[in-house]
């Protein structure tokens, strides 16, 4: 997979060089290519923004700077263009299945915003040459789109296949299509069987692979209904044996 980004700070994609994306980016699974929007603002000061139309708090990202980096970028193949993803605070939710169908591109462009946001005619430009999503990764106004970006990236690139050493791993995901769908995660454990007072719970160490797996989509079950209620309001009602009715 290839992965653009236009940015005005590409020094905030260096965690992309480390840890997983890094390994994956080193093996040639994923191609990720940083671009200096401030290299297509051609005045004195490199100037990227100004001021909004119709007044109002903030400034708009000019679309001319914009518009020659899409193009340079669009370039690399006319024919396929890559589908393009805005991150902003009014897009719809990313989701592991949003992930998913990003995993399954060929090639993605991100256009992280600083501001007030881009100018609206760059969108409209551009969505009628290409596929372009408003994506938002929550509830809560950042900076700018860098840091949604690189959760973006690291969801997405993550399911790429050959990234994740255990394939089993990106399957049990919270959210992940399957068995334990739309239910949270249930706690974990490691050696050694006590610390500090406190033991693994035994059903772990008894090596009753059918009690174990019961256990787990329990916890998995109590932690849902606890933290995120609406995920199990949501669950197909088929979806719940006579076990999980009883918690
Ligand atoms: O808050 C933002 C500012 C700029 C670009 C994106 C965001 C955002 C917030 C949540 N998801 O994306």
């Amino acid at each position: 997979m290839r992965v653009d980004v236009i940015s005005i700070f590409p020094e905030y994609f260096a965690p992309l060089d480390v840890s997983l994306i890094g390994k994956a980016r080193e093996r040639g699974i994923l191609d990720v290519r940083l671009h200096q929007l401030r290299d297509h603002a051609h005045d004195v000061h490199r100037t990227v923004d100004d001021t909004p139309y119709g007044g109002g708090p903030g400034m708009v990202m000019k679309p001319e700077p914009w518009g020659e980096a899409l193009d340079e970028v669009l370039a690399a193949d006319p024919t396929a263009p890559p589908r393009m993803i805005v991150p902003t605070p009014s897009g719809v939710p990313f989701t592991q299945k949003l992930a998913m169908e990003y995993a399954a591109e060929p090639w993605l462009l991100f256009t992280p915003a600083r501001y007030e946001g881009i100018d609206s005619r760059v969108m409209a430009e551009y969505g009628a040459r290409m596929r372009v999503d408003e994506v938002s990764i929550g509830d809560y106004v950042l900076a700018g789109g860098e840091v949604a970006v690189l959760v973006m990236i690291e969801a997405i690139g993550r399911l790429l296949p050959g990234v994740l050493g255990n394939v089993h791993s990106a399957v049990d995901d919270s959210f992940a299509p399957g068995a334990m769908e739309n239910l949270l995660e249930g706690p974990v454990y490691t050696k050694p069987p006590e610390w500090r007072g406190h033991e693994v719970p035994e059903i772990l160490l008894s090596g009753h692979h059918g009690r174990i797996a019961r256990w787990r989509r329990d916890q998995a079950l109590r932690r849902t209904a606890r933290n995120r209620p609406e995920l199990l309001a949501a669950l197909a009602p088929q979806s719940l044996d006579k076990h999980d009715r009883q918690l």
